[in-house]
């Protein structure tokens, strides 16, 4: 379906609507409507401007949209703050890790609890340490990790905030063959416990792995929706979106 609506949708955490975000000239975001399903793991993928770190800002909080709806699990987020849709259980990691350098890795999962819900901080910290398998490096300084590390510990940081949405940002790009595996395996087990993930992935591999539904991005808007074979099927999206061949 090319506006990204689930066949048969039962219970979406996520609806957008028809949203819009334009730069001066520039159409960002241009009617894009959206369902991500409870437990779902949905792959967004579209050439680099197609708009889809914009959609993660404007459902993220960190840019308002210039029209259009956003329903993140029964609450109308759009043109809110940052900060109040965090606490409502949405999530997300950026490009760039975020984190505090001079702090050990533990004290980093500490204070990413800190901003959310600190109950049980120090198991869940210990928890995603093994998770993550940062426990060799738990005492290390942040600025002293690998950059595969820090993805892990930016992955981390957003575990320790309980969210029932995590977006996540190309978080496999560029990290070693081995970090990728732990991260492909976290996504996977935190599903199971009843996390639903939306990520930007420009890795086919990643997308072919982990995604059970895929988003198709150019020009700001949806231009296909289902699974993996479904848009290799697509010579369209294929050739003319992604430059592969099918
Ligand atoms: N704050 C902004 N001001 C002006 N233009 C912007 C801004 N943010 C994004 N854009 C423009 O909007 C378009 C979509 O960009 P966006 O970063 O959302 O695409 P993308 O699909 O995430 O690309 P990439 O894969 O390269 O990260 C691009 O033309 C970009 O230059």
């Amino acid at each position: 379906m090319a506006d990204g609506k689930t066949a048969g949708a039962g219970d979406p955490i996520l609806v957008v609507r028809e949203l819009y975000r334009h730069f001066g000239g520039i159409k960002a975001v241009n009617g894009v409507s959206l369902d991500v399903d409870r437990r779902e793991i949905a792959g967004l993928i579209g050439p680099n401007g197609s708009g889809k770190s914009t959609l993660f800002n404007l459902v993220s909080g960190a840019v308002t949209p210039d029209r259009g709806q956003i329903r993140f699990d029964g609450h109308e987020i759009g043109g809110r703050k940052a900060h109040a849709i965090a606490r409502l259980g949405l999530a997300r990691t950026f490009q760039i890790p975020a984190m505090f350098d001079n702090m050990s890795v533990t004290e980093n999962l500490l204070a990413a609890a800190a901003e959310g819900h600190w109950q049980g901080a120090r198991e869940r910290a210990a928890e995603t340490l093994a998770l993550l398998k940062l426990d060799h490096v738990a005492d290390n300084r942040a600025s002293d990790l690998s950059g595969g590390q820090q993805k892990l510990l930016e992955f981390g940081r957003v575990i320790m905030r309980q969210a029932s949405l995590i977006l996540l940002d190309e978080v496999t790009a560029g990290v070693h063959p081995n970090i990728r595996k732990i991260i492909l395996e976290a996504i996977a087990r935190l599903r199971e416990r009843g996390i639903t993930f939306l990520v930007i992935e420009h890795d086919m591999e990643m997308v072919r792995n982990v995604c059970d539904r895929i988003i198709v991005m150019d020009a700001g808007r949806v231009v296909a929706s289902g699974s993996f074979n479904d848009i290799v099927r697509n010579s369209e999206v294929m050739q003319t979106y992604l430059g592969r061949p099918q």
